[in-house]
């Protein structure tokens, strides 16, 4: 779990620094390095006898600023066996330091606080050190893109943006080397390439503020993982960059976000479930009429994606690579899908932006991320809100609620999906956005009942007022910590509003009414919806034999009466015909809906 961790958060544009090798008493290890006077890339692996000891200045402790740290066990510095290890102490040396043969410096380990060993303080011809599990080699090496540099150029593609604007990709892997030739070299090997790289960024970047020598260095140990260094180790410029690299590897990412954030890769990998569609008078497949045109002409037609956005319809190739799997399905294909994608990363993360799935489960209201987390073994965040998918694609104004608990995910996931027309707020609260988004979808068809009636919008506005009172009665059953506050977000009260007025539910609850009982479910799903699925529906089967099972039907009128009309034959009507004495409001001032001080 901690390498899992580890891993993770190196790809995080938060951990910026935090792999840095810095002593204590506040210098970084550049800054230790200067009190000598700074030769040249070339001197720097000379400097100091090769594999002799000496005495440093200083003792002391340094700080492990990326949470990583390389070191070597026993007594010898010379041994061969180099570890990464997470670590977030300090690290106790003494004053004793050992220059391997190429040119890295290690501090022996303080014997009183440490087993006996060597951290390594500067790294291969530089004066400071930085090391970053960025991607799995073997994950780089069957990668369809030609090279792991690819990734390397990204970085130093940054690095030069402020001079010469992007450097594109393709110009900068001209220079790069072959996979194989990193996986039969040696890790000293891999620091030779890293000069072709570095050269190869210097070239492009020609302006005073980014001298040759400022290039980056990115090495690969033979077991896996990168390795980046500064070379003149200006630390805060190199601390900008390292931005650009720690989270490049992230295959999912929201469209848009890619350019405003370089941390982020560029490619968008979706999964298309496969299906033949009609284009042009022609049968194709869906994936391969987006691919080249860009539009899901089934699914989302009328709104263009930009073009790193690409389907892949082998569900395999589509996550395995990825850091951040962003769970978009109806929930009755979820199980299924899960069982079918085969090995995705130890480090992903998942975002569920399904609203429904709910299942009791040993008199527990079990949610679908509990059932992804289950299935996946991994962290499942929830993200809802007023998010009609054709209002979002055409970049119109929206709100969405993020529920996660780990805080490392939460800031990358709100940098990932935040932008200023799709505002993220992120709360640790996770049963209550998902099960808002949930049962809004239930509320939804009262509302349509309500418009096949013709009721006017007062109406409505009550059925919505009491639909979110019973919303919230039915979730604190389950889950009483649920916040009065999650309520008041985007996934709340605004995704109750957007639904009942512009959602699918509504529409297809409306006609519900309309066909006055000639019509099932199924049939006006198929004809209103062309292949979309209805969620609301489902989701009312699944609450009504827990409302059952938990005598909650006398609590939660309306639920039980758009159930009854939805599938027992009741008048639609019976929608405004509520029983009285039901509480007025379950938000009164004084039960903390607003958050007392
Ligand atoms: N459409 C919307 O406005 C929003 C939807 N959601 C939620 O996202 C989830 C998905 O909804 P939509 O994208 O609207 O889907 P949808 O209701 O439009 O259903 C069609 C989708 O299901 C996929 N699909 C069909 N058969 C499949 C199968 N056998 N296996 C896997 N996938 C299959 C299709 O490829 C297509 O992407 C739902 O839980 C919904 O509540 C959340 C926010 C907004
Ligand atoms: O969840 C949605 C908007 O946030 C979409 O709702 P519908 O499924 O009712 O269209």
């Amino acid at each position: 779990m901690e390498e899992m961790e580890s891993r993770y958060h190196s790809m995080t544009c938060q951990a910026k620094s935090m792999y840095q090798l810095t002593c204590v008493c506040g210098h970084d290890a550049n800054s230790h390095s200067q009190k000598q006077a700074a030769p040249s890339a070339q001197e720097q692996g000379q400097e100091g006898p090769i594999g002799v000891l000496t005495d440093a200045e200083d003792a002391g402790m340094w700080n492990v600023l990326q949470g990583v740290w390389i070191r070597k066990d026993g007594e010898d510095p010379a041994t061969q066996q180099v570890k990464k290890a997470k670590r977030k102490e300090p690290i106790h040396c003494t004053a004793q330091r050992w220059r391997g043969p190429s040119g890295g410096l290690w501090a022996q380990l303080d014997a009183a606080k440490h087993s006996p060993g060597w951290v390594l303080i500067e790294g291969l011809f530089l004066r400071l050190v930085v090391i970053v599990v960025v991607v799995e080699i073997d994950v780089m090496l069957h990668q369809s893109r030609p090279w792991p540099w690819i990734w390397v150029a990204g970085a130093a593609a940054a690095a030069c943006d402020r001079c010469l604007g992007p450097v594109t990709r393709k110009s900068l892997q001209d220079h790069l080397v072959s996979p194989e030739a990193v996986l039969s070299s040696e890790w000293l090997l891999a620091s030779t390439l890293t000069v072709q790289v570095s050269r190869c960024a210097a070239r492009r970047c020609q302006c005073s503020e980014h001298s040759s020598s400022e290039a980056l260095h990115v090495g690969v140990f033979p077991e896996g993982g990168a390795c980046i260094y500064s070379l003149d180790g200006d630390f805060r410029k190199f601390c900008e960059m390292w931005g650009s690299i720690g989270a490049v590897s992230l295959n999912f990412t929201i469209e848009g976000n890619t350019a405003r954030h370089p941390e982020f890769e560029d490619d968008l990998t979706v999964w298309m479930f496969d299906e033949e569609v009609q284009h042009k008078g022609v049968k194709r497949k869906l994936s391969e009429v987006f691919n080249e045109t860009k539009e899901n002409v089934k699914y989302l037609p009328g709104i263009t994606l930009p073009s790193h956005v690409k389907a892949e319809p082998d569900l395999q190739k589509a996550v395995m690579y990825a850091d951040v799997l962003i769970w978009v399905l109806p929930h009755q294909f979820v199980a299924r899908t899960v069982q079918n994608m085969g090995k995705i990363k130890d480090t992903c993360v998942s975002v569920s932006l399904i609203k429904g799935g709910l299942e009791l489960e040993g008199g527990k209201l079990g949610l679908c991320s509990d059932l992804l987390r289950k299935l996946l073994g991994h962290e499942v965040g929830v993200l809802m809100g007023a998010n009609v998918a054709n209002e979002v694609a055409a970049g119109e104004f929206c709100e969405a609620t993020l529920g996660i608990k780990d805080k490392k995910h939460q800031n990358t996931l709100v940098k990932l999906f935040d932008c200023k027309t799709f505002r993220v707020t992120a709360v640790d609260d996770i049963p209550g956005v998902e099960l808002c988004g949930a049962l809004k979808n239930v509320v939804a068809l009262g509302a349509g009942f309500c418009d096949g009636l013709e009721y006017g919008g007062n109406t409505k506005a009550a059925l919505i007022r009491i639909g979110l009172q019973e919303m919230k009665t039915f979730i604190r059953y389950f889950y009483p910590e649920v916040k009065d506050s999650t309520f008041l977000e985007s996934c709340g009260v605004a995704d109750l509003i957007t639904t009942c007025f512009g959602g699918r539910n509504r529409k297809c609850a409306e006609a519900f009414v309309k066909a006055k009982g000639t019509k099932s479910w199924d049939q006006i799903e198929k004809e209103l919806l062309g292949g979309q699925k209805l969620q609301g529906t489902l989701t009312a089967q699944e609450i009504w034999p827990v409302m059952q099972k938990h005598n909650l039907c006398d609590k939660l009128p309306m639920l039980t009466t758009i159930y009854q009309i939805a599938f027992e034959d009741r008048a639609p009507w019976a929608i405004v015909k509520l029983p009285s004495g039901m509480p007025t409001s379950a938000f009164h001032e004084d039960d903390g809906f607003f958050e007392k001080k």
